[in-house]
């Protein structure tokens, strides 16, 4: 290894700018040397950033490796580049549909072969894909052109370079995980076969139109180092409105993200997040687009199920039934679906990007024989698996004072004036005789007592209360109010408009309801049985007892719905998330709606 601190970083000089003004992902970014010399807070930040976004910058510069790594990383550039000029005779010589033993991964991609969406439109990126196995003689290698063999002792720099950086990481990740010592390293090593390899991408100019030119997708394997020097890459910042924002190119550092096998191996603990391949923005959009890329994946026979032991034992999903797939059936699976083929149909797509659900990877559905005390942890695991709309309750409570106008917000603690709680549930129930709807309110809540206050005025009915039902922008909203605190003061935080009434109303809503509470149950013991509901003594499903109250309202106006195109916000697994992709309904085949009889008069 020479020394290589000295040079300068060529392959980046005279590219037209990232631009400066488009948003950006705030990539965080490590450093490698102090990631190997074991720095406790660097290790820190990079377990929460596994648990987290799942993608960050790796600083190459402070270390003999990595300064290696990024001196390869631009030779391999330039070899990229002649590599892909050459003849498209000599290119099909490792065509992935065509050459024996590339099991229709390794190899050549030509353009425009993979799916990009449910439509089947297609990419637009060329890729050679070569095996570690092939690079350091696990395998028999695939043919290649002469320039890329020539090129292998430089291949092979880059691989075992690669390949060592990331066996450092993943023994952070397995201390981090409280694993046995050695747990992950050993399921990648170096002289077992496995679907790792280097991967160089070149996706042709783009200007006009932004267009992909590869589809969103998480990547397969365990951890992915990229090289890029220009923009493209864009991901999506988790609890925000599903943008996409660009991973602007950093010189000196690689892009590493996390992939799937290790959401698998932790039971979703560790994070891969969703990234796709856009235009370059703004004038680099004119530029051919290369790419580097070393893929770790898990050894061919390892199985992808989560492992045992250390902080993965606390995940809330470790019950469920583990799915069957070795590392080397998941990616070929994953990475044959989207080809854009004959066999090719629309549910392929889906399939191919998301890691598959765990309901999808289990062998069987549970059928539980569930008697109590298990039905309450049963039902709260099914549930939490059930998305549900996220919805905050407004009010106010000052029956002495004037109706306040948005010009005339009391000045001093909006917060003892203003009442604002999450609802645990709700949903809408009729249309007729009455518009209602139900909500739940966990107790004790000052908003419940509000209602209550409200259902004894005898006013009939007052529109007492705003169900403000949450868009995808609003995750902080949701999070602000579920706090018992109510700290910080979200009043302060959040914009609110005020309805007739003088009830908050949050406008970025997906659509918000001024309701009248009609009736009211409390779901404890009492209120059970005022509802003739008699719990035996000493029968309870939950150690916690946790109560609620639940709530019907009448609907007396609908303040508020956002325009067409706004997402939901959701809750799911206990995290907010919106709503993806709609279900490909192609195949159902079902026979057309036969019209209903019309009800006499
Ligand atoms: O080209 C890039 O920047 C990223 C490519 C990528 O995400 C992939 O090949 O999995
Ligand atoms: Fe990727």
């Amino acid at each position: 290894m020479g020394d290589v601190a000295a040079e300068p970083l060529a392959s980046f000089q005279g590219l037209p700018p990232f631009p400066d003004n488009i948003p950006t992902a705030p990539l965080v970014t490590l450093s490698l040397a102090k990631l190997q010399a074991n720095d406790p807070q660097e290790v820190a930040e990079f377990f929460k950033i596994g648990k987290g976004l799942g993608f960050f910058y790796l600083d190459l510069r402070g270390c003999d490796n990595g300064r290696q790594l990024l001196h390869d990383a631009e030779a391999l550039l330039e070899l990229q580049k002649q590599y892909f000029d050459l003849p498209l005779e000599e290119k099909r010589i490792s065509d992935r549909e065509t050459v024996p033993g590339s099991d229709g991964f390794f190899g050549w991609k030509a353009l425009g072969t993979l799916a990009v969406d449910k439509t089947g439109k297609t990419d637009r990126n060329e890729q050679l894909t070569v095996k570690k196995d092939d690079i350091v003689g696990n395998t028999a290698p695939l043919p290649v052109p002469e320039l890329i063999r020539n090129n292998m002792p430089l291949l092979k720099s880059f691989a075992t370079n690669a390949f060592d950086i990331v066996q450092v990481m993943l023994t952070h990740l397995n201390d981090q995980l409280e694993l046995a010592p050695g747990t992950l390293p050993n399921m990648h090593r170096l002289y077992e076969e496995s679907g790792d390899h280097v991967r160089m991408l070149k996706a042709p100019p783009a200007p006009g139109e932004p267009s992909l030119s590869a589809g969103p997708h998480t990547d397969f394997g365990s951890l992915t180092v990229l090289f890029n020097w220009l923009g493209g890459l864009q991901v999506v910042l988790p609890g925000a409105s599903k943008e996409w924002v660009y991973v602007r190119p950093v010189p000196g550092c690689a892009i590493v993200n996390l992939g799937d096998a290790l959401v698998k191996f932790t039971a979703g603990l560790l994070r891969s997040n969703i990234h796709r391949v856009m235009s370059p923005p703004g004038n680099q959009a004119s530029l051919v687009r290369y790419s580097l890329v070393y893929f770790s994946r898990p050894e061919n026979a390892v199985v992808l199920k989560q492992i045992k032991g250390g902080l993965i034992d606390n995940q809330p999903i470790s019950e469920e039934p583990q799915e069957e797939f070795t590392a080397k059936q998941w990616f070929l699976r994953r990475a044959h679906l989207n080809k854009k083929n004959d066999n090719w149909k629309p549910e392929n797509w889906a399939k191919s990007r998301a890691p598959a659900p765990r309901s999808e990877l289990a062998t069987e559905p549970v059928r539980r024989k569930s008697a109590e005390p298990e039905v309450n942890s049963a039902m709260r695991s099914l549930f939490r698996r059930t998305a549900q709309p996220v919805a905050i309750l407004t009010s106010r409570h000052a029956p002495s004072s004037s109706t306040p106008t948005s010009s005339q917000t009391p000045a001093a603690n909006l917060e003892e004036y203003y009442h604002g709680a999450t609802l645990s549930s709700f949903t809408s129930i009729s249309l007729s005789p009455l518009p209602l709807v139900a909500f739940s309110l966990h107790l004790p809540s000052r908003a419940a007592q509000a209602i209550q206050h409200a259902l004894t005025s005898g006013i009939y009915p007052c529109p007492s209360v705003v169900v403000n039902i949450l868009s995808a922008s609003q995750a902080a909203i949701g999070r602000h109010f579920s706090r018992p605190d109510l700290w910080p003061n979200p009043w302060e935080m959040h914009n609110h408009d005020l309805t007739e009434e003088g009830i908050p109303l949050f406008p970025d809503s997906l659509g918000a309801v001024s309701c009248a509470p009609l009736t009211g149950f409390g779901l404890d013991r009492d209120g059970l049985k005022r509802m003739g509901i008699n719990v035996p003594q000493g029968m309870t499903y939950d150690s916690e007892e946790t109560t609620s109250e639940i709530f019907i309202a009448q609907v007396i106006r609908v303040e508020l719905e956002n325009t067409p195109g706004t997402l939901p916000l959701l809750y799911h697994e206990r995290v907010f998330k919106t709503i993806a992709e709609d279900i490909v309904e192609g195949d159902l085949k079902l026979p057309p709606p036969v019209p209903r009889e019309r009800a006499k008069a």
